[in-house]
């Protein structure tokens, strides 16, 4: 098989197209956990959905069992942000989609949206690309779309995307000069046009121009090693860029998704605008949360530059401050920007921090460190936990409830956790191809110790079943809740405009 290719760690048996599980499965007496609550019961599943939910569900001799006594069955995990297989920075992500996706299932996630970043800023051929790019996944996925320049052509294209091709999200990036920046200008067209499809609105929000100031400034310096990244772009550019980027939403009146909130700086933009009732969501990312930028000073290049990514890794403080507004309501999901380069591509940067390729792993740590570092520490409840690592995604982005519950008729995409047992994380062992990972040697309380995804059980005893192609693509449908109630504000705001106003005729 061509995909059981080297450095992945599976057996060759394992990735044949053959290895079918079973189609109906039962999931004995463990604690459901859906976002809204949960309860002992048992799931039973089949051809691929959630059939019942319900206590003592009895079955004939053709059903597997799985106990789950004792464990958390809950919805797998839903990954709102990542690269696989990106053309970036003159080299390409590592991870592509059956490998990345097969790492993703054995640390428990189900469903990832990767970024479309259109080469030529075509958004058909983008979209192409990619569909090629999908057709070896195993499991299921859905995209967003990157928009780098704006014209004519690329506004019906994003008309084409949400109407025929089910996307509906489009994120821009205000950081990146000279390669996939965009202006304000271009930016409120997108938003205006984000608006009238009912498509989500996403930023990678960092100044861009002040960006490429502190790097001209640190090569200036001398300081051309990974710790000149961060130096480069401090909080207050992703804290500007944030702002800008909710206020001229908030001029269109559109809803906006910030992705990868790195800083409490980001962070207190967002609660500000939340406060105030704008529909903004906030998305950190799992090494944001639990990462500090102590690592980017590391004397081996190696080591330091395989946490480089943008916006940068921040100060201590700023992980326990993202945490803890997760915790209150202020974010409301956590994402990984999984965006994979081994220790080959990172020294493309080796004397120049500026190319070192960005990006840092994520998707099969994401569900284990949420769990250790949140729920086991008490910062969240276990409802919680489903509601920011799958419900919520879900619902942004309109695919709940057939994804991100455990509800009779959605997809059969579950994992049981067992809280008394332990996880470790290591290159040595870990399912990305890439040779390093920035969360080497964490160990910690939880695992995931079965995967069932489309209703087929493709982790179980620390193995991995996977089949290149049974991944499915999801269509996102527009006008998720976001939208409900945005005419009403415009028409309140245009009757605002059309009062009218007395003058008096001067005459001199
Ligand atoms: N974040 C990062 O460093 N790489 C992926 C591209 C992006 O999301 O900005
Ligand atoms: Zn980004
Ligand atoms: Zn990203």
């Amino acid at each position: 098989n061509q995909f059981c290719d080297a450095g992945i760690g599976y057996r060759e048996s394992e990735c044949g197209l053959d290895s079918v599980s079973p189609s109906k499965i039962l999931i004995k007496g463990g604690t459901v956990v859906n976002a809204h609550r949960q309860q002992v019961a048992d799931v039973y599943i089949e051809d691929g959905i959630i059939a019942a939910v319900q206590s003592n569900f009895k079955v004939g001799d053709d059903v597997t069992v799985i106990d789950a006594m004792g464990k958390y069955v809950m919805p797998g995990g839903i990954d709102p942000h990542t690269h696989l297989a990106m053309e970036f920075m003159g080299t390409e992500t590592i991870d592509d989609f059956f490998s990345g996706q097969a790492a993703a299932l054995a640390g428990g996630t189900t469903m990832h949206i990767d970024f479309i970043i259109p080469v030529n800023g075509s958004l058909s051929a983008g979209y192409e690309a990619y569909v090629e790019k999908a057709k070896k996944s195993c499991t299921d996925y859905g995209f967003h779309m990157a928009i780098t320049k704006w014209d004519e052509t690329v506004s019906k294209e994003m008309e084409v995307m949400v109407k025929n091709k089910g996307i509906n999200s489009f994120k821009f990036f205000l950081a990146y000069k000279g390669s996939l920046m965009i202006s304000d200008e271009l930016l409120l067209e997108g938003f205006k046009k984000c608006k009238s499809l009912g498509a989500l609105a996403m930023v990678h929000a960092e100044n861009g121009d002040a960006v490429f100031e502190g790097q001209k400034r640190m090569i200036e310096l001398g300081i051309t090693g990974p710790e000149g990244h961060a130096l480069s772009r401090p909080p207050m550019i992703e804290g500007e860029a944030t702002s800008r980027a909710i206020r001229l939403a908030g001029f269109v009146n559109t809803p906006l998704y910030v992705v990868h909130v790195m800083s409490i700086d980001a962070m207190e933009e967002i609660a500000r605008a939340r406060k105030s009732g704008k529909r903004v969501i906030g998305e950190p990312v799992v090494s944001g949360l639990v990462l500090d930028d102590s690592c980017l000073w590391d004397p081996d290049f190696k080591i330091a530059a395989k946490f480089v990514m943008s916006p940068p890794i921040r100060g201590p403080g700023h992980g326990k401050a993202l945490q803890a507004a997760l915790s209150t309501g202020i974010l409301q999901l956590v994402g990984t920007d999984h965006c994979t380069f081994n220790s080959t591509q990172k020294t493309l940067g080796i004397d120049d921090f500026r190319k070192i390729p960005n990006g840092v792993n994520g998707l099969e740590e994401r569900m284990h460190m949420v769990w250790d570092s949140m729920v086991v520490s008490g910062q969240i409840s276990v409802t919680d936990y489903v509601r920011l690592t799958s419900t919520e995604c879900a619902r942004i982005f309109n695919i709940y409830p057939r994804k991100g519950a455990i509800l009779v008729g959605s997809d059969a995409d579950i994992i049981i956790l067992n809280p008394n047992s332990s996880f470790e994380i290591s290159s040595s062992f870990h399912h990305s191809r890439s040779d390093t990972n920035v969360y080497e040697g964490r160990r910690g309380k939880g695992k995931v110790e079965v995967t069932i995804a489309g209703g087929r059980i493709v982790w179980e005893n620390d193995e991995l079943k996977v089949v290149p192609g049974s991944g499915k693509y999801i269509k996102m449908q527009p006008f998720s809740y976001l939208f409900d109630g945005i005419d009403k504000a415009d028409a309140e705001y245009l009757s605002s405009l059309r009062a009218p106003v007395k003058r008096f005729k001067t005459t001199s």
